[in-house]
């Protein structure tokens, strides 16, 4: 059973607010005079992973009475019912299995009793079949030349993942595929992408889990039209269009051949969709092996959440961390700051990824809260980040 416990109703939550006035005052530098052993004690190694939580106004004390308040809200249920497939997802009465797409142990995943992995593998080897076919030249456009350009049409969660990614994994390209992501519904966007592509050798992937979004919609039959004013004819477009949908009537409505239609399921959230079929601009971008790598990161990440004791339970403690600092320290804000250029669009993609999420104004238990459910995410690469924040504290004094 999915638990829905209030928070601010338990026990922990009030030891946390007393202990949050002592520690409003604490200075950094003085809880590591205090603590020669503090590094080892608040950081954790997971593969090649280093997470250091040490420079945070915590001590012992402070991530005891999370932990307590964790188990206190039942998290350790939520989440065996969240890996069952139970359907968490109480609004829409849906599992919340992301984690199947990425499951890489052969073991079986039930959703009402039927193993979904059969389904998810057909999908991932008709998406290593496309990338074989496309790098190979086999695919071919109607004048009978490869395919070099991969246009991505989507937007939130079927755009900003395989953005961030295909950014994240730049050395990792393809030789002789060029990427391009549209989403925003003013033409301008699609436009400039399309003065770089040649339609004969251009594959456009209408990426939408609904097929019913209007800008994603809109840019489609955009690419459809100047397909068609560009060469192309109605029976070229089953080489040049394919859809990443879970909507297969919508798909065959606009008249992509089913064949090319790569299907996921509603039990994907958008914003966890980059490791479904969303992902097929992923893997022509940098190879299906890369992104079966990809899959293999996020899968041994679910098993360090499912199986790691609480107290070394990396996302259970990032967790219990944001919500001491926007609960306990009334911080409204969460700056993502990547020091790595390959990761200039992860603040935006975390965006969606958190404040979908978590933003909420009503509990599971149908009332309004009375806590802060999650921060609002900003953030872009750090050092341009402190560039505009010196400058604006600059104008400010002068
Ligand atoms: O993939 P689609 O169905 O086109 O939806 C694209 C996006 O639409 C909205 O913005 C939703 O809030 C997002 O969760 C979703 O990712």
């Amino acid at each position: 059973m999915f638990p829905s416990v209030q928070p601010d109703a338990t026990e922990a939550w009030q030891d946390l607010l007393a202990h949050a006035g002592m520690m409003g005052i604490s200075q950094m530098r003085d809880l590591f005079a205090e603590d020669p052993d503090r590094f080892r004690k608040f950081s954790l190694q997971l593969e090649d992973i280093l997470f250091d939580y040490s420079k945070n106004i915590i001590t012992e004390g402070t991530m005891q009475l999370l932990q307590e308040l964790a188990a206190e809200c039942k998290v350790e249920e939520a989440r065996k019912a969240m890996f069952a497939g139970e359907k968490i997802n109480a609004t829409e009465n849906r599992a919340v299995l992301h984690t199947a797409l990425r499951n890489l142990s052969g073991t079986p995943v039930l959703l009402d009793g039927k193993d979904v992995m059969p389904e998810v593998n057909a999908v991932l080897a008709q998406m290593e079949d496309c990338c074989r076919r496309i790098h190979s030249g086999e695919w071919k456009g109607f004048s009978g030349k490869k395919i070099k350009y991969i246009v991505n049409i989507g937007i939130g969660g079927s755009d900003l993942g395989p953005v961030m990614v295909t950014e994240a994994l730049k050395p990792y390209w393809v030789e002789g595929i060029q990427p391009y992501f549209v989403s925003n519904v003013d033409g301008t966007h699609i436009v400039e992408a399309l003065k770089k592509v040649k339609a004969d050798e251009t594959l456009f992937l209408i990426a939408s889990k609904t097929f019913t979004t209007q800008e994603t919609m809109t840019n489609a039959h955009t690419a459809r039209e100047w397909f068609l004013a560009n060469g192309g004819s109605e029976k070229g477009i089953a080489l040049h269009f394919a859809a990443l949908s879970t909507n297969e009537k919508a798909v065959t409505a606009f008249g992509i051949d089913p064949k090319n239609m790569f299907a996921f399921w509603d039990w994907v959230g958008g914003r966890y969709s980059l490791w479904s079929a969303i992902g097929l601009s992923i893997a022509l971008t940098v190879g299906y092996a890369n992104f079966r790598e990809l899959l293999g990161g996020a899968h041994a990440a679910d098993l360090h959440f499912q199986q790691a004791p609480a107290e070394e339970n990396i996302p259970l403690i990032m967790a219990l961390i944001g919500l001491w600092y926007g609960n306990f320290f009334d911080t409204a804000s969460e700056a993502i700051l990547p020091y790595d250029q390959y990761m200039h669009r992860f603040a935006a993609y975390f965006q969606q990824g958190n404040m979908e999420s978590n933003g909420k104004y009503v509990a599971r238990n149908g009332q309004s809260v009375e806590w802060q459910t999650g921060p609002i995410v900003w953030g872009s690469p750090a050092p341009t980040a402190s560039t505009r924040s010196t400058s604006s504290s600059t104008r400010a004094r002068s």
